[in-house]
């Protein structure tokens, strides 16, 4: 089991987590009631990044575990109905270890971090308070073109940035004289370095295999497939929604990536079924590689289908008892909110249950089933064509989350956030009375 991203890194790291649980709020609570604050707390929760205002990545400098956005998440989590929002900072520094940075300057001082706001100069962070250390130290490498005499401090945990760098630039920056890229030009050789994503790749030293240990399972992330920033975050949150899930119970997974929330749910919550639907087929290879490491004992019927979610998304909600959104920023696609919208709306109304499905015969969708994988459990399950009793909603992107989910009919519903907005998001209550609500909030 590889867990070498965590492992004791080269340089020091400050880890350093605060955490914020909300109060009690009136049942009909129109007002924003405060995250209670510790005064004292907040120098300890400062930023302290000589990049931050120069920099566009940070926006907050104080009082870290109480991001702004909190008060109004809050309010909004109270209009409907929910009190026991909560929410976890999860650690705070060195979070991040996952970046893009673009590169400018010139070969022999070069530029590698964020844009100004609202420009395209580029700043440079070798500071950077949000990067895992290891991210500054290959960056700084990169300059120098020191990597080649260094490697074995960075092959376990940053091992796919350097097949990149090596890759581009051997041996780095300064000594190769690569120029790096001139906006107004339009010259230069290196315009970006992006740590993990990418489709062309190719392995020339290190562990063949990134291998992760996120929400009680072993998960190998190739490089262009998915893999969230803040691994920490992830980890906490899958373990948080993981009660949410009722044992036995059908999944589907969809924007699954490599399918790493669908897999721990089955090997979690001994899943009857899980079906993850990913647009990206990159991610293929990674779903493979951690269903080898799943487990024996996990007898649940497992596939992964390279899918458009948006396309027919009723073949995919049917049969499956809970549904597990995470889409990138911009939401969900309208014609799954549709279908989500008319499955609550049925569900509220009526027990009545769809009718079977006939045969499959549309070509689009037996193209998506045959371009998928299925793990067949040695368990013989009854085929299930019932509606999904619950939505688990993950998102990265508050305005548009806060869009899709007025457009649901809910009758109940959890908020949890993490890393940014991650919030989930029931559309029934699926787990009897308030229980799972109270296991999150006793775990912190
Ligand atoms: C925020 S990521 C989440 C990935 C995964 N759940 C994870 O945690 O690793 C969103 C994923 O949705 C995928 N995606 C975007 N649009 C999609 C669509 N229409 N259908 C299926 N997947 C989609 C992206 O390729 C990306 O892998």
């Amino acid at each position: 089991m590889a867990l070498s991203f965590f492992s004791p890194p080269a340089l020091p790291i400050h880890r350093i987590t605060c955490q914020a649980l909300s109060v009690a709020v009136p049942s009909v609570a129109v007002a924003v009631a405060p995250l209670p604050v510790n005064p004292n707390s907040s120098l300890s929760c400062a930023l302290n990044c000589t990049h931050f205002q120069s920099c566009s990545g940070c926006t907050q400098e104080y009082n870290l575990h109480h991001p702004v956005v909190i008060d109004e998440a809050i309010g909004f989590f109270n209009k409907l109905g929910i009190k026991d929002f909560s929410f976890d900072s999860c650690r705070l520094w060195g979070w991040r270890c996952r970046a893009k940075l673009a590169i400018r300057g010139s070969s022999t001082n070069p530029l590698i971090g964020l844009y100004e706001e609202g420009t395209h100069n580029v700043v440079d962070i070798p500071d950077c308070k949000s990067h895992h250390p290891n991210i500054n130290a290959a960056v700084q490498l990169l300059k120098k073109g020191l990597f080649l005499i260094h490697p074995p401090i960075f092959v376990n945990e940053l091992y796919i940035l350097f097949l990149l760098l090596i890759w581009i630039l051997h041996p780095g920056i300064i000594e190769l004289n690569v120029e790096p890229y001139d906006e107004d030009q339009g010259t230069g050789d290196l315009r970006y370095v992006q740590i993990i994503f990418g489709n062309r790749w190719r392995h020339l030293l290190g562990e063949r295999d990134f291998w992760e240990h996120i929400g009680g399972i072993d998960v190998s992330l190739a490089p262009s497939s998915f893999g969230q920033a803040n691994t920490r975050a992830f980890d906490s949150l899958l373990r948080k929604l993981q009660k949410y899930v009722p044992q036995g119970a059908s999944v589907v997974d969809l924007y699954a990536g490599a399918g790493v929330i669908g897999l721990s749910l089955a090997v979690s919550r001994k899943c009857r079924s899980v079906k993850c639907v990913e647009v990206n087929k990159e991610s293929r290879q990674s779903f493979e590689k951690t269903v080898e490491r799943l487990p024996t004992n996990v007898e649940s019927n497992i596939s992964w289908h390279h899918a458009d979610a948006s396309i027919e998304p009723t073949s995919w909600l049917l049969g499956s008892d809970v549904v597990v959104v995470d889409p990138p920023r911009k939401g969900l696609d309208p014609s799954l909110v549709k279908e989500l919208r008319h499955i609550s709306a049925v569900e509220l109304r009526t027990s009545k249950r769809p009718e079977k499905v006939k045969d499959e015969k549309r070509p689009w969708i037996l193209r998506a089933r045959e371009d998928s994988i299925q793990i067949e459990s040695t368990t013989v399950h009854e085929e299930n064509q019932s509606l999904p009793q619950t939505l688990i909603y993950i998102s990265c992107g508050w305005e548009s989350f806060k869009e899709d989910i007025s457009k649901f009919e809910i009758v109940r519903c959890w908020s949890l956030i993490v890393e940014k907005y991650r919030s989930q998001l029931e559309l029934s209550n699926p787990i009897g009375d308030s229980k799972g609500m109270k296991d999150i909030t006793e775990d912190q």
